[in-house]
């Protein structure tokens, strides 16, 4: 795998300015090494996909380099689409081909042997649980079922960098699980693996580090640990409101909340757990709230205080951090 430095994958300053006006990344510095999965994470128009298209050769950035190893994938864009396996967010059109035979057929194309890609297609088929839709035609394939063939595609004879675009869209959470460990695998066996995702709950245990964009810009880069840091001393008080009940004010020590659906999500200091749990108790005893729970703060508290989203693109609705 090595015959190319150090294989790692590298952006250097990535800015790009559609024709428009719009500046879709503005300084995009990261690197990732092979056997890292790496996770962009960011919400809705932050520049993920711009900065994904720019690694593949699709769009030329308008300052900046991106490297793989030795390789030049601006100046190279030939070898780009050599190196690099994408899963783009959209599903693959494989309406008329056959599960395995569509799988079979990217190795091939990929340029592996036949041997070896029909043996890899095969015990990608059997990891992901897909045997009941091997010879069935995409057409007839549910969404999930799609998504699967699709990473199966895209990773039976990966590339040095192989970029997942929201790899578990319509998934069912068993095969979730079985597809989180094929990219894991990826990983181990060499690859550098970036993966696009909304999901920072998935994000939390899939990546080894991650970085947040947001407006075009890199804003905190790191491990899953590192960035749940920044919450040191926080805990996540969750209130489920009751239906048809306005959401309760919030009371003074929230640091900040944010309201997805019924579900109302607060961070409060350690030190205010007790009084924390009183005010819970009292909503739920008034009935405006069904329960309550109080928990260790996640990734995506840090991603809420970072991007001033939640994961399904939500505002906060509280008072500031
Ligand atoms: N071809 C284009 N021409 C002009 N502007 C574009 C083009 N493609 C994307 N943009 C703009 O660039 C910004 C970044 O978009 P991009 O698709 O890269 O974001 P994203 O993080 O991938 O979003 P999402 O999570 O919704 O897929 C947005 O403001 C978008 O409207």
């Amino acid at each position: 795998m090595d015959d190319d430095g150090d294989g790692l994958f590298r952006a250097d300053g990535v800015s790009k300015v559609y024709p428009n006006g719009i500046r879709a990344n503005d300084g995009i510095s990261l690197h990732a090494a092979p056997g890292e999965v790496y996770g962009l994470l960011g919400p809705n128009g932050a520049g993920k996909t711009t900065l994904v298209k720019q690694v593949i050769g699709l769009l030329k950035p308008t300052a900046g380099r991106i490297t793989l190893g030795a390789c030049d994938l601006v100046a190279d864009p030939a070898a780009a689409r050599q190196l690099c396996s994408y899963l783009p967010q959209a599903q693959v059109p494989i309406d008329s081909f056959r599960a395995r035979e569509a799988i079979v057929l990217c190795g091939r194309v990929r340029g592996g042997r036949r041997k070896a890609v029909e043996r890899r297609a095969d015990e990608l088929i059997e990891a992901l649980d897909l045997g009941e839709w091997r010879d069935k035609r995409g057409i007839g394939l549910s969404g999930g079922v799609k998504r699967l063939v699709g990473f199966a595609m895209v990773t039976v004879c990966p590339g040095r960098l192989v970029i997942l675009d929201e790899p578990t869209n319509d998934v069912d959470p068993l095969r979730r699980r079985l597809l989180w460990e094929q990219v894991r695998q990826l990983g181990d066996r060499g690859a550098v693996v970036l993966l696009v995702t909304h999901n920072v709950l998935e994000a939390e245990k899939a990546v080894d580090r991650l970085a947040i964009i947001s407006d075009g810009r890199l804003i905190a880069e790191g491990t899953p640990s590192a960035m749940k840091a920044r919450d040191r001393g926080h805990l996540r008080l969750q209130l489920m409101i009751a239906p048809g009940h306005e959401t309760p004010a919030l009371p003074p020590f929230a640091l900040r909340s944010t309201l997805a659906g019924h579900n109302l999500m607060t961070v409060i200091a350690e030190g205010d757990a007790a009084v924390g749990i009183k005010w819970a108790q009292q909503v739920i005893a008034a009935g405006a709230a069904e329960e309550y729970a109080l928990s260790a703060t996640s990734l995506e508290d840090a991603y809420i205080e970072l991007t001033g989203r939640d994961s399904a693109g939500g505002v906060p609705g509280g008072i500031g951090g």
